[in-house]
């Protein structure tokens, strides 16, 4: 579970200060797609970096779990971030000299070195991902030798490599046609209900509504309803 509690955020703006995300409450549960949408400018992405503890807030806390993320330092921010949170970007940032597989187990493997038992372990949770994610026949490839959609479902496994109770999309679909979009939203809603990941995604589009099990709208940074 991820909540956020009373959180603003705001960035300098000239001799001023510009509130990206104003007073937000908001509880991801296990197991839910929790859909983020509202204006371009509202402050979806502001929100989701301060979920994923890359931003700290000027106030209000967020708890992954029972752990309140805003109170800890820089280094155990990154581990909780490492070990707890998978994150999914726009565009899927894989690197371009991996394969599929590498992608998962550098994941897999920052921040300690693995015992060969692990490394094991590790590559074989990569390739029960990649199978998940519908993968298993490409995953010697590289990033070039993929589609978008395909690159787009490496990276969702890869936030997934290392476990997370919490899973954080920021517009998934936003390089994909419409038919590879509702397939990689279905994906995202399927995997948060097998793992019971409580996940939440970023849209402004909701010509995929269906793969959301619960929407929000962001309206100048605030949370304008909670159906
Ligand atoms: N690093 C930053 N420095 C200054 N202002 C910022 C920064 N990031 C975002 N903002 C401002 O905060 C507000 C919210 O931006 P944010 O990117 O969170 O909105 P968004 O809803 O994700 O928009 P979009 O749908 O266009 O991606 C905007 O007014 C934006 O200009």
């Amino acid at each position: 579970m991820i909540t956020l509690d009373d959180v603003t955020l705001t960035f300098p703006d000239g001799d001023q200060r510009i509130t990206a995300v104003d007073h937000v409450s908001l509880r991801g549960d296990a197991g839910v797609v929790t859909g983020i949408t509202g204006p371009s400018g509202s402050g979806k992405s502001s929100l989701l970096a301060v979920a994923a503890t890359l931003i700290r807030p000027d106030s209000g806390r967020v708890l992954i779990g029972d752990t309140d993320v805003t109170s800890l330092t820089r280094s155990q921010a990154t581990t909780v971030r490492r070990h707890r949170i998978g994150i999914v970007f726009q565009q899927s940032n894989l690197l371009p000299s991996l394969t599929a597989r590498e992608q998962l187990e550098v994941m897999g493997e920052l921040g300690h070195r693995p015992s060969h038992q692990q490394r094991k372990l590790l590559a074989e949770r990569a390739d029960e991902l990649l199978d998940s994610v519908g993968l298993a026949e490409h995953a010697g490839k590289r990033p070039a030798q993929l589609s978008g959609g395909q690159r787009q479902r490496v990276a969702i496994a890869r936030a997934l490599v290392n476990q997370p109770e919490v899973l954080l999309v920021d517009e998934p679909t936003s390089a994909l046609d419409q038919e590879r979009g509702a397939a990689v939203m279905t994906l995202i809603q399927q995997l948060t209900h097998e793992r019971d990941t409580a996940t939440l995604l970023v849209t402004h589009d909701l010509q995929h509504r269906a793969a959301l099990d619960r929407l929000v709208t962001v309206v100048d940074g605030r949370i304008i309803d909670h159906p």
